[in-house]
């Protein structure tokens, strides 16, 4: 049998500098991005009516992006460096321990886009 995947998307702006680059490189200045995350949760069988889990669920990590993230410098709020892979394994984390108990589908990656042409991603072992 096969397997569910359902993918939810959210967004937020915020700046951000990458220490330990070659001097010069242009991301080791403060510059900005529209950020945009993507979580992608799935199941072997559905939930009534029909659901991996109701896209309605995810709404937390929406408000936690908002909350914590949103118009923010990324250096002051991360205590690593903030690249999209430790953004991605960040929120896998805060999500597997905030919001996966209770919800019927389970996480399977996290992807963070800081660009329309980059994303990195964190897999979830199964
Ligand atoms: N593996 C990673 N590489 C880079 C990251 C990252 O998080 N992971 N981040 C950066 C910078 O934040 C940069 O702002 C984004 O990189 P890049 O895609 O190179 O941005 P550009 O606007 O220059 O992209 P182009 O499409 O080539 O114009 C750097 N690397
Ligand atoms: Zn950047």
């Amino acid at each position: 049998m096969g397997t569910f995947e359902i993918a939810k998307r959210f967004r937020f702006e915020a700046a951000h500098r990458i220490g330990g680059l070659p001097k010069g490189h242009p991301c080791g200045r403060v510059h900005g991005h529209s950020y945009q995350v993507e979580v992608r949760l799935a199941a072997e069988r559905l939930t009534a009516p029909g659901f991996v889990t109701d896209f309605g669920e995810l709404a937390p990590l929406g408000k936690y992006l908002q909350a914590t993230f949103d118009h923010q410098l990324l250096n002051d709020v991360l205590d690593v460096e903030p690249t999209s892979e430790n953004l991605a394994v960040h929120l896998a984390c805060w999500f597997l321990d905030n919001l996966q108990p209770g919800l019927p589908g389970r996480l399977v990656a996290v992807r963070v886009a800081e660009t329309a042409t980059s994303w990195a991603e964190y897999r979830v072992e199964p």
